[in-house]
């Protein structure tokens, strides 16, 4: 079956690998700092929340392994900074809708699954200067990055932004239930018996509590500095004071 098998060899790629649980921060300052050193960004939740989506649509429930591993295979699924298709249809929007975090854990528990996006990664990355953030990017996908980040905020804090941004989207939300989902969203990521949410041993731990996501990519351009000055191009020409 998997068409993954069978994929060519990767070719030398430069990564900053960011994980993180919901709501640290991850997707924004990576976003930022792939701007700034004119590095690729790459949203891997995006690629699971489309397997979701697909599963859902079919629809197959996340027990049907078989079946969901053949669905993951066959979907063509794109990222271009924050446009993501999946068999041609843009699906920005459609994947960050609260059914599909809500069924997402399934999807993120199969091996198989994980093996396929996992190679999707790699291949996507090949060649490239990424910036990389999810679950997995420093302990699994990407291991071999010399520059690899883990973005922690205490859950209170990470549940008032997530309040705070889905009422600037004109969206009520209560405190509460958002730290509740995101408990349980934390409790799945970490504990899942493959792909967990980890700091790699060689991972540098940063909060985002009390410091704004410009004072972070300042923290995270430093870094990338140090472990992988030799490795940047005339395009990175950062010089923040
Ligand atoms: N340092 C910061 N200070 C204040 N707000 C922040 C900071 N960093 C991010 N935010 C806000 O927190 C919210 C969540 O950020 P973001 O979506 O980047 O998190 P994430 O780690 O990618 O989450 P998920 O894994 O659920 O996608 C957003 O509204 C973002 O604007
Ligand atoms: N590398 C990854 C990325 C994501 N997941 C799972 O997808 C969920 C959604 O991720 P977002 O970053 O878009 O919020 C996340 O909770 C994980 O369950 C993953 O397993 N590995």
């Amino acid at each position: 079956m998997p068409t993954h098998h069978s994929l060519p060899p990767t070719r030398p790629t430069t990564v900053v690998a960011i994980d993180g649980p919901a709501g640290a921060g991850k997707s924004t300052v990576a976003k930022l700092l792939a701007d700034r050193l004119g590095f690729e960004f790459l949203d891997t939740g995006a690629m699971y929340r489309c397997v979701t989506l697909a599963m859902l649509r079919v629809p197959i429930t996340p027990s049907e392994t078989n079946a969901l591993q053949q669905l993951a295979s066959d979907l063509q699924i794109e990222l271009s900074g924050s446009v993501v298709r999946m068999n041609g249809e843009d699906v920005s929007d459609a994947i960050r809708t609260p059914e599909v975090s809500q069924a997402i854990g399934g999807v993120a528990d199969n091996i198989l699954v994980r093996e396929i996006l996992s190679d999707l990664q790699r291949r996507w990355a090949s060649g490239k200067r990424v910036v990389t953030e999810g679950r997995d990017q420093g302990s699994v996908v990407f291991q071999d990055s010399r520059c690899k980040v883990f973005l922690v905020a205490s859950p209170e804090e990470r549940a008032r932004r997530r309040v705070a941004d889905l009422a600037q989207r004109g969206i009520d939300a209560d405190l509460q239930s958002v730290l509740d989902q995101q408990n349980a969203r934390d409790l799945a990521d970490y504990s899942r018996p493959v792909g967990a949410l980890i700091k790699a041993p060689d991972a540098v731990e940063i909060s985002t509590d009390g410091i704004s996501m410009h004072q972070v990519v300042d923290k995270l351009e430093r870094l990338v500095q140090a472990r992988l000055g030799q490795n940047l191009s005339a395009k990175f020409s950062s010089t923040k004071p």
